[in-house]
């Protein structure tokens, strides 16, 4: 079994900026908008570049065959690369440890693994907590984005789930339970999930924390005990639409068992994709705490709305039975999930209608989404535990909430 933290994180946030700090000071190196800019970077200056470098080089000259052979052996079997060089992209990119290096910083934990989505990081963890450890049983709370509950569901990686709500995780954990997935806040509805009760019911079995809707701005899993800390970086890492990804923030023994499984089966991220991700996570917080504004604003108008039976949001208080906006997570986020009256009939015609928001999947870019998730994100989800098709999900963007508001009135008004 994979467990603990091996090296020094107080030691790993020293070596992040270029000022001095001593042991009593470390706390200004934490913060997080400043971890944010410069998070990854710190041998910018002694290399002579401003921006970040982009090495899309698929193959590395070798210094000899017995050293790049050790270097290849090192990185097949989880560890970094020695003297023998990087050998070749699927083992390891300079792009890509640099924004890794970036994200273990912003989610407090030893290191990260990227790969080339969200999905391929879930598959590895899975795979990863199935050959390390001596199980092949999987706790899953619902709801989880579709994508995953599907994953997780098709025996595919040759694991079995059972899936739980919340409070049923220490029945369901079994002798030979590998993994415990959580997501919170959960795709798409919103439902928030109490890591720190989740990961004392899993009894000493690995926790995975999806913290796609959070992000490390609004949350941290591992300070509330998670081993794993999932992102679909094509989301609010990211932040632009324009870059796929997935990430998964741990302790080093963790990060060598991922990094074992990437290796073979090759789902690194592209450098492109990493130098975007990384590039992106500079402006995370401010594009999160600005998202988060909006949809409070439009979530709050949303549920005085003609038509709208039920909204979901963090921010409000009958979304949050436990309390854990100011006390897991930092803020609402910017995501909202509303219920028609009108039913799938009136949710055709708000997303029809809707001229600012676009019509799409995905989320946490600059933009405005609306999208249906029984008939999309979660499509593949079983019947009894899909959303309700009643039920629409907003990405919120950057746009004015006023504009944003204006346009679902119309859109509201069309679909009555
Ligand atoms: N995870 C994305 C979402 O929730 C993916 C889309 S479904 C193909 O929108």
């Amino acid at each position: 079994m994979i467990c603990g933290v091996t090296d020094d994180r107080r030691a790993v946030l020293h070596s992040v900026l270029p000022i001095n700090v001593d042991s009593t000071t470390v706390g200004r190196v934490t913060s997080l908008d400043t971890l944010a800019v410069h998070a990854g970077r710190t041998d910018l200056a002694a290399l002579g570049v401003h921006a970040l470098p982009l090495d899309l080089s698929t193959t590395n000259p070798l210094p000899s065959i017995d050293s790049g052979g050790a270097s290849y052996e090192a990185m097949a079997t989880g560890g970094h690369p020695t003297e023998g060089g990087l050998v070749y992209q699927r083992l390891w990119n300079p792009t890509v440890a640099r924004f890794e290096e970036a994200l273990a910083l912003l989610e407090h934990t030893d290191a990260a693994v990227a790969f080339s989505t969200g999905m391929a990081a879930l598959t590895a963890a899975v795979l990863a907590a199935a050959t390390e450890g001596d199980g092949r049983h999987v706790v899953a709370v619902r709801p989880l984005y579709g994508g995953s509950d599907h994953l997780l569901a098709s025996g595919m990686l040759g694991v079995e789930t059972t899936y739980c709500a919340p409070d049923e995780v220490a029945g369901a954990v079994r002798s030979d339970t590998c993994l415990v997935v959580v997501e919170t806040p959960a795709n798409p509805t919103l439902e928030l999930v109490d890591i720190t009760a989740v990961v004392e019911a899993a009894g000493g079995v690995p926790v995975l924390v999806d913290n796609t809707f959070a992000t490390p701005v609004l949350q941290n899993p591992a300070d509330h005990g998670a081993t794993l800390v999932l992102h679909s970086a094509t989301k609010y890492l990211g932040g632009h639409g324009d870059a796929m990804g997935g990430v998964i923030a741990c302790p080093e023994p963790w990060a060598e068992a991922l990094r074992r499984v990437r290796a073979v089966t090759g789902a690194l991220l592209h450098p492109m994709g990493a130098y975007l991700l990384h590039r992106g996570l500079a402006t995370l917080p401010v594009r999160v705490r600005t998202q988060q504004d909006g949809a409070g604003k439009v979530a709050g108008w949303l549920a005085s709305q003609p038509g709208v039976r039920e909204v979901r949001y963090p921010g409000l208080a009958e979304c949050d039975p436990l309390h854990l906006v100011g006390r897991q997570l930092r803020g609402p986020g910017a995501m909202i999930a509303f219920s028609l009256e009108g039913g799938y009939d009136a949710a055709c015609a708000v997303t029809e209608s809707v001229r600012l928001f676009t019509h799409a999947v995905s989320l946490g870019g600059v933009d405005s989404l609306i999208q249906h998730p029984a008939g999309l994100t979660h499509r593949p989800v079983a019947p009894e535990a899909r959303p309700h098709a009643d039920t629409l999900r907003l990405s919120i963007g950057l746009e004015d909430p006023d504009d944003l508001c204006a346009d679902l009135a119309q859109a509201l008004t069309a679909a009555r």
